[in-house]
């Protein structure tokens, strides 16, 4: 019998259209204005030679996007993956423009990358790469503290952020004071901040708390039972143990979450006794994978090489996709068995899939889309943006006159006979650190974008895909009508 669901997948940029489709269909806007919004503003190609260490030359590729500039900069990551080409980052950076607006980020959105396998290179040769591939992208206008900043994605992290600042930083930005505003995700020692590193996987942590203490979409889930309306309890399985993965392992397993399956490229386990994601970050960082973390007989199941996406397959009640786009599709989509999905990384379940997830025969998989789930680091990063804009650390100005203030409250309720012990006394007096302000204003966020986004499945009778798409386009909508962008 046919489905009517195709066994070929859209390329990326043609699924996040779809996404974008059906998500408009449900606003009354002008059409003409929705291709407005849908389409890309601009898209750069680098080639450039490059000499490697062993004397051989090889053509390095790289690619960015600016897919709306109705708000400048223009903020996304850059990529180091075989994969990246230029439909790739368009897509993406799409992605970017619908986050942003998501989490109320006032920016643009972009997304680059090299094509590379960045484990065929050594430090050095990245290094000249990314310096190089900074420059290509001076010269040509795309990036900027105030026209397009970069931050980390797969593959890239603080040290590639930190060649890209350097290398703008000196040749570029003359005396710009806000010039180190070029990149987020720098080291804090090239004026990061603190908490990035962390603040997609806390983030997805936060929002999967967040939707999970819905009583309606735990009951949609199939999971209003005896466990409880919440994550506590509740079995994952992450695909990706990388910079998003760990992290949000880490958080969810800290609230009472039990992680009983991780997988990277190499290896898939699955543990139903548990896995404590620092010690399997331990043995990750030592060994390079998951892999021998645990004895075989001590796993319930290990799939290795072409095998491992098969630990998505597995029974859980929530998976967590913090690896790639395009993971779950029209092959493997009717084997999954998890009950709420959460797209930690960009675009990992197709629009083919989706279908066949909410067309499941034990019930609709309830889907957390990625520009709510995975919206914490861009988040952060925008709280470094401000930073490296202010050239001050957060908290700096006000940490001691918070803590007097509270003093003087202490001593007044002291005075009427109240008492505190010295432990909670201390912690009532502490001002917050940087971090205390960059986790709450990034746990403020996440809320309000999934609270927004329930809000809107429930009046829409939508999908929560649908719902945070719905919400993203008609605040982008707006802010263009405003700016007088949408007039012919
Ligand atoms: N780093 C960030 O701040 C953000 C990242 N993302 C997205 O999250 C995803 C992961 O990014 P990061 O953790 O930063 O990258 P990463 O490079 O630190 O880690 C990627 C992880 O995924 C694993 N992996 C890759 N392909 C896999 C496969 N087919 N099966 C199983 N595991 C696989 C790798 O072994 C590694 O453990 C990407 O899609 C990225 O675009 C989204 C928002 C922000
Ligand atoms: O912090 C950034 O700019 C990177 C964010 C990003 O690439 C993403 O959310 O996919």
């Amino acid at each position: 019998m046919s489905t009517g669901i195709p066994k070929e997948e859209p390329r990326l940029l043609e699924q996040i259209k779809e996404f974008y489709d059906r998500a408009s269909d449900l606003l009354d806007l002008d059409e003409g204005e929705l291709e407005l919004i849908k389409g890309c503003d601009a898209a750069l190609r680098v080639t450039f030679p490059f000499k490697r260490k062993d004397g051989t030359i090889v053509v390095i590729q790289g690619y960015r996007a600016h897919h709306s500039r109705h708000r400048l900069p223009v903020k996304g990551g850059m990529r180091f993956s075989s994969s990246v080409d230029l439909q790739e980052v368009e897509a993406m950076a799409s992605l970017m423009t619908l986050k942003c607006a998501v989490v109320d980020v006032p920016f643009g959105g972009g997304k680059g990358g090299i094509r590379i396998n960045p484990s065929d290179y050594t430090e050095k040769e990245l290094e000249r790469i990314v310096r190089r591939f900074t420059t290509e992208l001076a010269k040509k206008s795309f990036i900027g503290p105030g026209r397009d900043v970069p931050g980390p994605d797969l593959g890239t992290g603080s040290r590639e952020m930190s060649w890209m600042a350097d290398t703008y930083v000196k040749l570029f930005a003359g005396t710009d004071i806000h010039a180190n505003g070029v990149v987020t995700g720098k080291p804090l020692s090239m004026g990061g901040i603190e908490g990035r590193t962390e603040a997609t996987g806390l983030g997805v942590y936060y929002s999967v708390r967040e939707f999970m203490s819905d009583k309606s979409i735990m009951e949609q889930a199939g999971l209003g039972d005896s466990v409880g309306t919440n994550l506590v309890g509740r079995s994952f399985i992450l695909q990706g143990f990388g910079k998003v993965g760990y992290h949000a392992a880490l958080y969810i397993s800290r609230a009472g979450g039990r992680i009983v399956g991780v997988s990277d490229r190499k290896c898939g386990i699955l543990r139903w006794g548990g896995i404590d994601p620092e010690a399997l970050k331990q043995h990750k960082d030592a060994h390079g994978s998951v892999d021998g973390a645990f004895a075989d007989d001590d796993l319930d199941a290990v799939y290795r090489g072409s095998d491992v996406s098969k630990l998505l397959e597995e029974a859980c009640d929530v998976l967590v996709l913090a690896a790639f786009q395009q993971q779950i599709h029209v092959q493997n989509a009717s084997r999954i068995k998890a009950r709420i999905i959460v797209e930690a990384a960009n675009g990992p379940v197709t629009p083919y899939a989706e279908e066949i997830l909410e067309r499941r025969a034990d019930g609709a998989a309830v889907i957390i889309p990625d520009v709510v789930a995975s919206a914490g680091g861009l988040t952060v990063s925008y709280f470094e943006w401000l930073k490296s804009l202010s050239n001050v650390r957060f908290g700096r100005l006000t940490k001691k006159w918070e803590e007097r203030s509270k003093l003087v409250m202490l001593e007044a309720w002291e005075d009427i006979g109240g008492s505190v012990d010295a432990e909670k006394r201390h912690r009532v007096l502490q001002g917050p650190s940087e971090r205390d302000i960059v986790f709450s204003g990034l746990a403020d966020s996440m809320i309000v974008a999934a609270q927004d986004t329930i809000e809107t499945s429930k009046r829409l009778n939508c999908s929560l895909r649908q719902a945070a798409y719905v919400n993203s386009i008609a605040k982008i909508h707006e802010s263009m009508k405003h700016a007088g962008l949408l007039l012919a």
